[in-house]
């Protein structure tokens, strides 16, 4: 059987990379599809391969993305590859604007969804915690938590307002439901 892509989404700060994480430890068989983003290297919070403006234009032009965004003033992509590791029946775990979620059900039968949600006041402290990003740009990136999932994309809503475990477990029990 094929893989299942498992798209996370929600606003910044909301949780999305401590989760997947979390999950992917949880579930061992589960793996995170590795992003390619024109960020500068080595800042943390995810594993990703950090790329120039003019690299990612060549990838994009030889067809190397099955997803590809614009955030935050960088480029996103998720390499085509991971159509290989679906195929070999792995689940996968990736990190996707809410923007491209009715393209990934186009092009993805296998998909889910799990949309995470916290509060505004969660929301501002967990990024002023983290401390990746100016004062500036988080007040962007809280500005930009109130865009919403496209109408019509159904989803797995979970709060992450409580701890990383409570959310983990939610999330595994909505995604890998026991059959009695
Ligand atoms: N349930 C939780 N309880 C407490 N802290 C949390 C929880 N989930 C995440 N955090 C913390 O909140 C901060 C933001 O989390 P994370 O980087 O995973 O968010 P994100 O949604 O991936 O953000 P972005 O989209 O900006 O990359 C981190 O410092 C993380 O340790
Ligand atoms: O607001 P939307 O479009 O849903 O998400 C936009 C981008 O914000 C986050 O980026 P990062 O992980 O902070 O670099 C998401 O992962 C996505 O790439």
């Amino acid at each position: 059987m094929t893989g299942r892509l498992i798209a996370v989404v929600g606003p910044s700060g909301v949780g999305k990379d401590s989760v997947m994480t979390a999950l992917a430890e949880r579930r061992p068989s589960i793996e995170l599809v590795r992003r390619v983003i024109t960020r500068a290297p080595g800042l943390g919070g995810e594993d990703y391969t950090p790329v120039t403006e003019d690299r990612f234009a060549e990838l994009l032009a030889a067809d190397a993305f099955c997803l590809h965004w614009a955030a935050h003033g960088l480029l996103y992509g998720i390499p085509a590859t991971v159509r290989d590791q679906l195929a070999g029946g792995t689940d996968l775990l990736v990190n996707l604007s809410r923007s491209v979620l009715p393209e990934m059900k186009r092009a993805f039968a296998n998909s889910a969804i799990l949309s995470l949600t916290a509060t505004p006041e969660t929301l501002a402290r967990r990024l002023q915690g983290r401390g990746r990003e100016t004062p500036d740009s988080i007040a962007k990136r809280l500005e930009r938590s109130a865009l919403g999932i496209p109408e019509g994309v159904p989803v797995i809503e979970i709060s992450n307002d409580g701890s990383l475990d409570e959310t983990v477990a939610a999330a595994l029990n909505a995604l890998y439901p026991v059959k009695v």
